[in-house]
């Protein structure tokens, strides 16, 4: 039997837990954690993501600010924003939803945030910090994959784990995790040969490229457990029928509505083999909403 590791289910727990926290400070007479949100521009993903994570705040009792600016936003006008968080005691954590719109250097934003407030964990200092093992702020989406893993008893100690992709937002900040946690990790990204057969030596899989259905069945080790971090949307049918061959609701689903949301893994093939498995949507994406919460009541603290 193959065990869906519910991404909802444990991200109600950590959201549960973060709500408890803030009710704890505000009985202690402090004010609640305040996160602001800065979204440019119009990506519609980005402006699901943010009503998303604003949704969390209020189910949690954190305060949250929205700071939209147009995608022509000058490069100093976004710094100066950010320069105003960092010194307002009344913002606890600072997140800048990416990517940006062309012409804004991210980098250069992600550098100037109060690493005290970089709930994201995306400054250099918090990135210093993992990296020595230090506590500090840590990003989102690789601690709500090992949080989930503990959850559900799952130790990396000892076993081969392969993450695949190596940006610096989830797979090298994952590859650290599971270090951390005693794994042996191999980074795996565009250049790596023989991908496939790299995967089936993985007790341990992330997949976290951005490429739809491109872990299939077959690449996955009997009994791993697969953590699909990607999330696209599929809207080319052709591509569908490919992979979505083992899975024929999903294929109905994209002919219907014209689109559908789907991991880096095949989920229905890869299911059939994995010992454990995130589904997508339903698995990572929640769970780094809630840890952005656990992040922010972490700063606030
Ligand atoms: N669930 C969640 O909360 C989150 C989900 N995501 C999703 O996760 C996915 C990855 O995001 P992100 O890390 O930002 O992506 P990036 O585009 O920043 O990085 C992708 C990585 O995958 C590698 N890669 C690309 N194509 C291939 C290939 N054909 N074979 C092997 N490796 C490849 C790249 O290699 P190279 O370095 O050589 O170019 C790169 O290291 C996306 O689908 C994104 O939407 C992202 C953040 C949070
Ligand atoms: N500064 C910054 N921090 C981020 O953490 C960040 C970012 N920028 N840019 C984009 C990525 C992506 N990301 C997701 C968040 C929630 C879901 C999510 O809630 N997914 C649900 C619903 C998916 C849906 O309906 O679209 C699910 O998987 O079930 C997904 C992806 C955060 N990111
Ligand atoms: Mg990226």
């Amino acid at each position: 039997m193959t065990l869906i590791l519910d991404g909802k289910a444990h991200a109600e727990r950590m959201l549960a837990e973060v709500a408890a926290g803030v009710a704890d400070r505000i009985a202690r007479g402090h004010r609640p954690p305040c996160l602001a949100v800065v979204l440019v521009g119009e990506d519609p993903a980005s402006h699901v993501y943010v009503r998303g994570k604003v949704a969390d705040c209020a189910r949690t009792g954190i305060r949250s600010v929205e700071h939209r600016l147009p995608a022509e936003t000058p490069q100093a006008d976004l710094e100066a924003l950010v320069r105003t968080l960092n010194t307002d005691p009344a913002v606890d954590g600072i997140l800048v939803q990416l990517p940006l719109p062309a012409g804004l250097d991210a980098k250069r934003v992600l550098h100037l945030l109060d690493p005290a407030k970089d709930v994201d964990g995306f400054h250099p200092v918090n990135q210093g910090l993992l990296l020595e093992g230090l506590p500090g702020l840590r990003p989102c989406t690789p601690s709500a994959c090992m949080s989930l893993l503990k959850a559900h008893g799952i130790d990396p100690k000892g076993t081969r784990a392969v993450v695949l992709g190596r940006s610096e937002i989830v797979g090298k900040p994952m590859a650290l995790m599971l270090l951390e946690a005693h794994a042996t990790v191999t980074i795996a990204h565009s250049r790596t040969r023989d991908l496939p057969g790299l995967c089936r030596e993985a007790d341990i899989l992330v997949a976290a490229v951005g490429r739809p259905g491109m872990v299939e069945g077959s690449w996955v080790k009997p009994g791993a457990v697969v953590i699909d971090v990607g999330i696209n949307r599929v809207e080319d049918v052709a591509l569908g029928e490919r992979i979505f061959a083992a899975d024929p609701a999903r294929l109905a689903t994209l002919k219907a509505k014209g689109g559908v949301l789907c991991g880096d893994v095949r989920y229905a093939e890869a299911a059939l083999v994995a010992g454990a498995i995130t589904p997508v949507p339903g698995g990572v994406g929640l769970l780094t909403r809630a840890g952005l919460m656990a992040n922010t009541l972490q700063a606030c603290r």
